[in-house]
Order: structure tokens, then sequence, then C-alpha cells
């Protein structure tokens, strides 16, 4: 209920456009109810032949009340939606106002498939919350109680009979399927999250599962998926469909105990029959906003589910995220030092450290090399330094300033980042490479593809998703390219000529020193090339620190770096 009550303050930005939606709904309503009254009184009233005027006058009521009808109906319609729509963008924005400063760390705690689900789905189903959970229910008992005023005047016992149908249909059958639904607890929502991380990861993985000749499996998996989805869905709609005919029919039964009762009492001489259609049509108009009321616990069970599996992302975070208030500024125009002190981390539902009382100082303008076996840590150490993840222990400076008073956009902001996976989008050369600075040039593009050797590429050249028609070594490339269009003055590169041939690697970084010779530069590499032009190497195992120095103190101390060297000459 938590996180109901965090949408309804959200909804309540809207209060002009839901103020509308009540007062209209209001008016449309009891105009109908007006219209059908109306009408049945005329019926009754042209029977007895009564002067020309008063038909002139109730049949313009008729049209005048018709017309207020269709008008405040249309009114109610697009203040609601327009409320709704509004609410649902409110909505999206405060969860992606949310969900961005977590990211990328997210990822680690959902699959993609399923935070699509949550992103999309559930913010869609919170739109019910307005339009058939908060609103109507409002505009209902008003009309209904206005109704039932405007007959008691004519008749008590119709109006109390019709105060019981109210009771019967606003209340007694909704609470009477709530405890249903309850005990059906749907879990439609679950089903769609699941199928949609089925689809994704089978998209994702068709390639693989093809090799492995795994996708009839996954095949398998991905109905079972879909069938769960759709037995929960049609048990959601056969329980809807129950609920509404048992309201129709209490509805329609207490309209023949209107006309019943009302026969009675024209009979018995306490109702003038004059009054007896107008009651029935007064009875069969009411509760037909009710009927509507009858669905009101799916609707509210459902709102809950969504809100509270979106909300569940962002407070999963909260919890663990440092409320800061980020001060401090990096120098943008200088290139940054670094400094970690007795540093250690363990990735979250990890027992094992991953890096442990790393102590390092890396001068501004320096250029480090960080090597050591894979799994090592040396990505987690880029990591930590890019505030994707908190250190458990220890201090990390940037330009003598702790991390923690720096906000992670602004690391981000001065660092020329190439990771081990680049995300390329579907688009062109072009547009994957403007993502690194705003106003960039045709021939600032075209100059730096060709310094990683990209020159064969024009800028139209067509990049499908994931950069799928680029080869690993032109990922890597293209991801270089982007890194040096972008501003900043700290290299963070981690292994990003991997795939890339020897000849090809040794003339990137040739252009890639150059550029960088004012800035601060880390490069994380496993091929022990290169190292003599570095300032300091570090060499990491098992998550600490094992060696460090230039490439001649390493190679004099005879250790890891030394070995590793010894045994590559042998290979060669
Ligand atoms: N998201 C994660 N959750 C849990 N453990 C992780 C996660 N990412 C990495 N690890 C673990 O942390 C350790 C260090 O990983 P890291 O990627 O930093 O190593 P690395 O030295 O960069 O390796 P490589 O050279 O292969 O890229 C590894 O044992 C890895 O399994």
């Amino acid at each position: 209920m938590r996180d109901l009550t965090l949408v309804v303050k959200l909804m309540m930005i809207e209060k002009k456009d839901i103020l509308y939606s009540i007062i209209f709904g209001f008016v449309a309503g009891i105009a109908a109810v007006g219209l059908f009254a109306a009408s049945g009184y005329l019926i009754s009233k042209a029977a007895l032949a009564p002067p020309l005027y008063a038909l002139i006058i109730l049949t313009s009521t008729v049209k005048l009340l018709g017309f207020t009808k269709a008008i405040s109906r249309y009114a109610e319609r697009y203040f609601s939606h327009r409320a709704t729509f509004t609410i649902l963008s409110n909505l999206r924005v405060s969860f992606f106002e949310k969900l961005e400063p977590l990211a990328p760390g997210i990822f680690q705690k959902y699959r993609s498939g399923d935070l699509l689900s949550r992103i999309v789905g559930d913010v869609e189903s919170l739109q019910n919350f307005f339009l058939r959970v908060f609103y109507p229910p409002i505009v209902l008992v008003i009309v209904f109680l206005c109704t039932i005023l405007f007959t008691s005047f004519v008749s008590i016992y119709i109006a109390i009979v019709l105060l019981i149908g109210l009771l019967l249909t606003a209340f007694v059958v909704p609470a009477l399927f709530a405890v249903r639904q309850a005990k059906i607890d749907s879990h439609v929502r679950e089903g769609r999250g699941n199928l949609t991380t089925e689809v994704t990861e089978f998209l994702h993985g068709f390639r693989d599962l093809k090799i492995y000749q795994k996708l009839h499996e996954k095949e398998e998996n991905l109905l079972q998926s879909s069938d769960a989805y759709i037995k929960e869905q049609e048990r959601e709609n056969i329980n809807t469909l129950y609920s509404q005919s048992m309201n129709t029919f209490v509805a329609l039964f207490i309209s023949w105990l209107v006309l019943a009762l009302g026969a009675y009492l024209v009979v018995d001489g306490q109702l003038d029959g004059i009054f007896l259609a107008m009651l029935i049509m007064i009875s069969l108009t009411v509760f037909e906003d009710a009927s509507p009321m009858a669905v009101f616990p799916i609707h509210i069970q459902d709102s809950k589910q969504a809100a509270t599996r979106l909300f569940s992302v962002v407070d999963w975070e909260s919890k663990n995220k440092v409320k800061q208030d980020y001060k401090e500024q990096l120098q943008q125009s200088n290139p940054h030092s670094i400094e970690m002190t007795n540093v250690s981390f363990s990735f979250p539902e990890e027992t094992r450290p991953t890096l442990e009382e790393i102590y390092l100082k890396l001068p501004a303008c320096s250029k480090t090399a960080i090597v050591g076996p894979s799994g090592s840590g040396k990505s987690t150490l880029l990591q930590l330094l890019l505030k994707i993840s908190p250190a458990n222990q220890g201090d990390i400076y940037l330009d003598d300033v702790a991390i923690n008073q720096i906000n992670q956009e602004e690391i981000w902001k001065n660092a020329k980042v190439v990771l081990q996976e680049n995300h390329f989008f579907f688009g062109t050369i072009r547009s994957n490479l403007r993502l690194a600075k705003d106003g960039l040039t045709d021939t600032e593009m075209e100059a730096t593809l060709a310094t990683v050797m990209l020159d064969h590429f024009s800028l139209e050249d067509k990049v499908n998703e994931k950069g799928e028609n680029l080869s690993g070594g032109e990922k890597q490339r293209l991801a270089i390219a982007r890194a040096m269009l972008k501003e900043g003055h700290l290299w963070l590169l981690d292994e990003p000529t991997s795939s890339v041939d020897a000849i090809t690697e040794q003339s990137i970084y040739e252009n890639l020193f150059e550029q960088a010779k004012n800035d601060t530069l880390v490069l994380i590499s496993h091929r022990l090339t290169n190292l003599e032009n570095m300032d300091q190497i570090i060499v990491m195992e098992h998550g600490a620190i094992i060696e460090s120095g230039t490439f001649n103190e390493l190679m004099q101390q005879k250790g890891y770096l030394y070995k590793m060297k010894q045994i590559e000459k042998e290979l060669l």
C-alpha cells in the first residue's frame, strides 16, 4: 500500500484535471439519470393528454439533458485521459530519475527483460489506477446519493431500495470479489515479466543456442512462460467476467424490485402512478455506473502489484546508496591525479574479496599499466574509480578529493573510457561517434577514424544493433575513436586493443599516447608490449597488488612480470 501512496502523491500533481474529471463525471452521471427520469415521466404524462406547452417543456428538458450528458461525458473522458497520460509521464520521469543514478549497478540485480517489463508494462498498468480505481467510485457515490435524495421526495421506500442497491453493487459485491481475488492471487504481472525475460534471453543468445543445439530447449522454456502467462490472463479474465456478471445481476434485480414495489405502492395509493415509469428508468440508469465497480478489486490489486514491482527496483538500491551532498568539482582543463589507500571491495553476495588493501598513487599526467592474470581484479579497480561500485573499505582520491565527495557524473564527464565491452547503437558510424561530444564536425570524426586505422569506413556506413556488423577489432577501434573525440584528461582503458592485430595496435598506441601526452592514462592490458614507455606498471594477482614500479625496476626484481616476459619470449 505504501507504494500506491507514492503513486497517489505523484497523481496529486494533476489536481486540477482530477477535479475536472470528478465534476464532469458527476454532471454526466446526473444528467443521464435526469434524462431517463424525464423520458419516463414524459411517456406517462403524454398518455394523459397534457397541454401542449407541458409536452414542449418536457421534450426540451429531455433534449437539453441529452446534450448535457454527451458534452460532460466527453469532457470527463478528455480530462481523465489527459490526467492519466500526464500522471503516467510524471511516473515514468520520476522512476527514470531514481533509476538513472543506480545504473549500471542495477543490471547486476535485474535481468534486462525483467527491467523492461517493469519500466514499460508496470508503469502502463498504473493507468488503471486513476481511470478505474481512484475517481470513478467518488463520482458513483455522489451521483447515487443525489439520485437517492431526489427519489426520496417521490417515494422513501424506493429510495431505500436504491440505497440497498448502492451498498450491494458498490461495496458488498466488490468486497466479496476482493476476497476471491486475494485467493486467486493473480500473477499476470510476474508472468509477463518472466515471458519478457525469456524472450530477451532467447533473442540475445540465439546464435549461441543454435551453435550448441539448445535452441529447442530454450524454445520450450519460452513456450512454458508464454503458457503460464496466458493461463494467468485467463484466470484474471474469468474472475473479471464473473464479478461483472454478478454486479449486473444484482443491479437488474434491484430494478425489478423497484418495479414490483412501485406497482404495489401505486395500487396501495401511496405512490402516484405517473412516477412509476420514471422510477424504473432512474433505477436502470443509475446502476449503469455501478457495474464497473465489480472490477474495482481486480484493478486495485493489479495496481498494488505494479507499484510494488516498480518501486522495489529503486527501493532496493536506495537502501545501499549513501545519500551524499556532492560539493566537489574536478578541474576540467587539467590532468587528474589518482590515489587509493587501503581500498578493499567485494561484490554484493560474494564472500571472497575482489580487491584487498589496494594502495596506489598515480600522479597527474602519469601513464600507468595494470597487468596481471585474468580475474585478478583489474577491471574492478576501474569500476571503483568510475564510482560504478563503492569501495567497502578505504579511500579513493581524484585530485586529492575523496570520490565520495564527487558526483559520478562529474567523473564520467572528465574521463575517456574504453571498456572491454562497448555498446554501439543502431545507426551509422557518424551517429555512434557523435555520442562523444556535441557539435562534432565530419572532418574531426574522419580524422579520428584515420587515427584508429578505420579510414576505410565512411561516416554514413550503417551500424547494426550492438555493432553486429563490425568485427571485434573494428568495434574496439571505434570505441577508441569515440574516447578520443570525447572531452577529458583522464584515460581509463580496459584492454582496448585485445582483438586488434599487433601492427595496427602499435600504430593506434602511437597516436593515442601522442594525444594523451598531457593527460593521466591508466591502461589495463594482458599483452606485455609497450610497457617500457610507462611511468609505472602495477601487477595484480588475486585482488592484490603484488608488484609495482617502472619496467626496468620490475625486470631487475625478477618477479612476476619478469617471469611473464620470459614465457612470452619463449613463445615467440
Ligand atoms: N558483477 C560481478 N559480480 C560478482 N563477481 C564479479 C563481478 N564482476 C567480476 N567479478 C569477479 O571479480 C573478480 C575480478 O574480476 P575483474 O573483471 O576485475 O578481473 P580482471 O582482472 O579484469 O579480469 P580479465 O583480465 O579477465 O578481464 C573475478 O573473479 C570475477 O569473477
